[in-house]
């Protein structure tokens, strides 16, 4: 599909790119460019790329498609590195999570003549870096595009047909709402994963090793998002923060509603609550959760009130 495809940063999400871009045949060269020497070089071992740098400039030279995978708020300085090595008629893309701020952050560094197509492929894992990757990850996953009003059709036809050939189904939205569908979908049930282990931790009357311990299935699927990687983490907070204030708001006073509920010994509120999202959850599973989960949160963000109300 494309004669060289560069990709900048190359983790969890970058590796995978690279693994199934090699099992698809779909660059005649690929590079990988990252900025820690250890992870480049680990990079090389596992065989990911044709050729490696710690300059993305460098490695971006004469690249058709070039994919941006790093920590969302390292974006704004990777494309201002890269922009005047850009080939003219190239695709610069990226994956981040959160898709208003890298616009802001990349959008001003972009050639004249450089297709920026945003995107975000709704896959992943709570591992990172190169070894963590797998050519099977984004099959059956969504992949969003929030393209810009300027964005070439063909060139966003092209890079569709491209995640395609990565095994995904496209969608495309506006970068706010996307902000606001992946603050309830991804951004919160990370936050607060994050915040149970940490209060389980802080407990005075549990000791930590009785929490590793006794941890049953229930605490282990719930917190599995906790393992997921600090810095990438600590940028999607910062950088979606006006969603996910809103969406922690709303969940908030939910919250207290059901302590309500529990201190009055209210069965029935509680009882429809559960029995109403336990319908929800099956769903999401049944329908298969990469096909139901963007719908799930374009209805949430389309009619908020349910989120409340059911
Ligand atoms: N992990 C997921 O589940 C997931 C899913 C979808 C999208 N994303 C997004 O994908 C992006 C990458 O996430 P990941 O999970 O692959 O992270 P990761 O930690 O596994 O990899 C990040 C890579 O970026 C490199 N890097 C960091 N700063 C850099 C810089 N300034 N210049 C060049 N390279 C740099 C690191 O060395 C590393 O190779 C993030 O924006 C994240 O929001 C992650
Ligand atoms: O399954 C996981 O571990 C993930 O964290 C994947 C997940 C998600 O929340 O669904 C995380 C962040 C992304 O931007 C997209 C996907």
């Amino acid at each position: 599909m494309f004669e060289k495809i560069a990709l900048v940063g190359i983790g969890l999400i970058g590796s995978s790119l690279a693994r199934v871009i090699r099992r698809e045949g779909l660059a005649g060269h690929i590079a990988i460019a990252t900025r820690s020497l250890d992870t480049l070089k680990r990079a090389e071992e596992l065989g990911l790329g044709s050729s490696y740098s710690t300059s993305a400039a460098e490695a971006v030279k004469g690249a058709d498609l070039v994919i941006v995978s790093v920590p969302v708020g390292s974006s704004g300085a990777v494309a201002e590195e890269i922009a005047p090595a850009l080939k003219p008629g190239a695709i610069l893309t990226d994956v981040g999570s959160t898709k208003g701020s890298v616009i802001a952050q990349m959008k001003p560094h972009v050639p004249e003549g450089v297709h920026f197509i945003p995107g975000h492929p709704l896959a992943g894992t709570e591992k990172s870096g190169p070894d963590a990757g797998f050519a099977e990850l984004f099959e059956n996953r969504w992949c969003i595009f929030t393209p810009l009003p300027d964005t070439d059709p063909d060139a966003l036809e092209k890079l569709s047909q491209f995640w395609r050939r990565c095994g995904s189904n496209i969608d495309t939205m506006d970068p706010d709402h996307h902000d606001m569908v992946l603050a309830i979908v991804s951004h919160l049930p990370h936050i607060i994963a994050y915040n149970i282990v940490g209060t389980a931790d802080d407990l005075q009357q549990v000791t930590k090793s009785e929490v590793i311990k006794y941890s049953a299935s229930g605490f282990r699927d719930f917190t599995r998002l906790a393992a997921s990687d600090p810095t990438m983490w600590r940028d999607v907070c910062l950088h979606n923060k006006d969603a996910i204030l809103e969406m922690l708001a709303r969940f908030s006073e939910d919250l207290a509603s059901l302590q309500r509920a529990i201190r009055w010994g209210d069965g029935e509120k509680l009882f429809d609550l559960f029995t109403r999202t336990r319908t929800i959850r099956r769903s999401i599973i049944d329908a298969g959760q990469e096909v139901d989960a963007p719908d799930f949160g374009r209805q949430v963000a389309a009619h908020p009130e349910k989120l409340a109300k059911g």
